[in-house]
C-alpha cells in the first residue's frame, strides 16, 4: 500500500487479542460501541466534492475513525509503550503525557510505559539522559503545569540507532508529541521498523501553537496560545489610545501560518491591521501598509498592528538564511523593522507618534493548557492509546470536521496549512479589523 495515495492507516498485522475494555456493539444500551475498522469519515464533506466522486466512479476520500477496536494487535501485559515530547513547548504537553499514562495503564492494562528525556535526543545513542519511568502516580498532577515534564529539544539523530533503542529497551509503541518535524522523525523512525520487519508500533499526536498542520481542525496548545496573547493585545491598545497618534505593535509566534495573530485579533476584536505570512505585503507607496496605516491615524489617532513572526520576511535587505537545529528558518524580528519603518515614515512627514512594541515571544506557548485544550488534548491521547493497541502506526490523532480520526503521517506532514486568504477566516479578520483587502 503506498501510504502517500491513500488515508488508510497502516497496520502491523491482524489484531490477535480481546480488548479489555467492557464495551459494547449494540446501540441503545447505554454504553459506548466498539469503533468497527470499516467506520469512516469524508474528507471533503462537501456536496460537490461527493458528487464528483460518483461521477468519477471512485469512493470519496474517507478517513479512518478513531477509538477502541473490540480486537487489538499488543497483548497489555506484555506491552512496554514509551513516550517522547520534541519540538518547541507548547500549551497541553503535559496533559497529553498524563492522559496517555492513565489511558494506557487503567484502561489496557500496560504496566511498563517510558518517558524519554529531551526529545529524540533521548533515543539516540550513548544519551546522557536516563529514561523517567511513568505511572500513574507520577503524572496525577502534571496537567497544573506548561512545558513538559520529559523536556525537548531540536535536531537530527540517526534514525537507525533511535530504532536501535526501541529495540534494546523492548519498547512495543512510541508515542511522539511534537510539530512537522517530529512527525516527519516519527515517520522515519516508522520506515526504518517497518524495513526491519519490527513489531513497533509509531503513533502522533500533533503539537504546535501555530496550527499549521495540514488536515486536522487544530493543534493542542494553539488556543491557549491565542488565549494568552488577547489580553496583551486588549492592553497594547490601552497604550495606543494613551497617546496621540499612539501606535501599538504586537509581535506574536507563527512562523510560517498567520493562525496566532489573526485568531488573537478576532478574540480581541481591538486590532486594526493583522500582518501574516500569508499575504502579499507591501510597505511604502499607494495601496501599502504605511498609506493605510497614516489614513487610520488621521480618523482615529490611534492604531493596533498584530504581526505574525513570518510576516513580511521579504522587506528585510539582508537575505542570509539562518536556521535553527531542526533544519527550521529563524526569522528576522518584522516587528523591529515596522517599528523603525514606521518611524521614519511619519518623521519625514514631520507627523508625531509615539510607538510601542511589544513581543510576548515565549509566553504565549508556555503557559499550562486553558480548559478547552486541556479537554482537547485528554481526548487526542486518549484516540492515540486505541489506535496504537490496535496494531496501528505510522499515524496522528487528530480531529477532521469535528470528528475525532487517524490519518497517516505522510498526509499530514506533505504540506504545511495555511490561512485561506480567499477563506471566511480570512474574511473575518478583515471584517474585524477593517484594514484594505489588499496591502500588497
Ligand atoms: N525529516 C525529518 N526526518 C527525521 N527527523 C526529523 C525530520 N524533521 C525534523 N526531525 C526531527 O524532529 C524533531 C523536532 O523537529 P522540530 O524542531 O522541527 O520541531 P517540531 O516537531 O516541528 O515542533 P515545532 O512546532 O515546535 O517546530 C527534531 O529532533 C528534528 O531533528
Ligand atoms: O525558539 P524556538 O524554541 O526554536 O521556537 C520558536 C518557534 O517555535 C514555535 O513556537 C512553534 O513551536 C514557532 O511559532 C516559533 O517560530
Ligand atoms: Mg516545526
Amino acid at each position: 500500500m503506498d501510504p502517500k495515495k491513500t488515508f488508510d492507516i497502516p497496520s502491523l498485522g491482524p489484531a490477535r487479542f480481546p480488548s479489555p475494555l467492557q464495551l459494547s456493539n449494540n446501540s441503545g444500551d447505554d454504553l459506548f460501541n466498539f469503533v468497527r475498522e470499516s467506520d469512516r469519515v469524508l474528507v471533503d464533506v462537501s456536496l460537490s466534492g461527493f458528487q464528483q466522486a460518483r461521477e468519477s466512479g471512485s469512493r470519496p476520500e474517507c478517513l479512518e475513525k478513531s477509538g477502541p477496536r473490540e480486537t487489538i494487535f499488543f497483548d497489555p501485559g506484555k506491552t512496554t509503550a514509551a513516550i517522547v515530547t520534541c519540538g518547541g513547548l507548547c500549551p497541553g504537553i503535559n496533559n497529553v503525557i498524563r492522559s496517555l499514562v492513565m489511558a494506557l495503564h487503567y484502561f489496557y492494562g500496560v504496566k511498563r510505559i517510558i518517558g524519554v528525556r529531551y526529545g529524540y535526543e533521548g533515543l539516540s545513542r550513548d544519551c546522557p539522559h536516563e529514561f523517567m519511568e511513568l505511572t500513574p502516580d507520577k503524572v496525577k498532577d502534571i496537567h497544573e503545569f506548561g512545558g513538559t515534564i520529559l523536556g525537548s529539544s531540536r535536531g537530527a539523530h540517526p534514525v537507525s540507532e533511535m530504532v536501535d533503542t526501541l529495540v534494546e529497551n523492548r519498547i512495543d509503541i512510541l508515542f511522539t508529541v511534537g510539530g512537522d518535524g517530529t512527525l516527519k522523525g516519527a515517520h522515519a523512525i516508522g520506515d526504518e521498523i517497518a524495513k526491519r520487519g519490527l513489531n513497533i508500533a509509531v503513533a502522533g499526536i500533533p503539537k504546535t501553537i501555530d496550527n499549521d498542520i495540514n488536515l486536522i481542525d487544530k493543534s493542542f496548545g494553539f488556543e491557549t496560545a491565542f488565549d494568552v496573547a488577547s489580553p496583551i493585545v486588549r492592553d497594547a491598545h490601552n497604550e495606543a489610545i494613551g497617546a496621540f497618534n499612539g501606535i501599538s505593535i504586537v509581535k506574536l509566534m507563527g512562523r510560517d501560518s498567520g493562525y496566532i495573530a489573526a485568531s488573537t485579533a478576532l478574540a480581541m476584536p481591538v486590532v486594526n491591521f493583522v500582518l501574516v505570512p500569508e499575504m502579499p505585503l507591501k510597505l511604502e507607496g499607494e495601496g501599502g501598509f504605511l498609506q493605510a496605516l497614516e489614513d487610520r491615524l488621521q480618523r482615529k489617532h490611534h492604531a493596533v498592528i498584530v504581526v505574525a513572526e513570518g510576516a513580511g520576511q521579504h522587506l528585510f535587505d539582508d537575505d542570509r538564511r539562518v536556521t535553527d537545529a531542526s533544519g527550521n528558518v529563524k526569522h528576522k524580528d518584522i516587528g523591529i523593522l515596522l517599528k523603525d519603518r514606521i518611524q521614519e515614515h511619519f518623521g519625514q512627514s514631520g507627523t508625531p507618534v509615539t510607538i510601542k512594541y511589544i513581543d510576548p515571544s515565549y509566553i504565549i506557548r508556555s503557559a499550562p493548557a486553558n480548559a478547552n485544550d486541556s479537554l482537547f488534548s485528554n481526548r487526542l491521547a486518549y484516540q492515540a492509546v486505541h489506535g496504537a493497541m490496535a496494531g496501528k502506526t505510522q499515524f496522528v490523532a487528530g480531529r477532521v470536521h469535528n470528528r475525532f480520526v487517524y490519518l497517516p503521517i505522510s498526509k499530514v506532514t506533505d504540506r504545511r496549512k495555511k490561512i485561506d486568504m480567499e477563506g471566511e477566516f480570512w474574511f473575518a479578520v478583515l471584517q474585524s479589523t477593517g484594514q484594505p483587502f489588499k496591502m500588497g
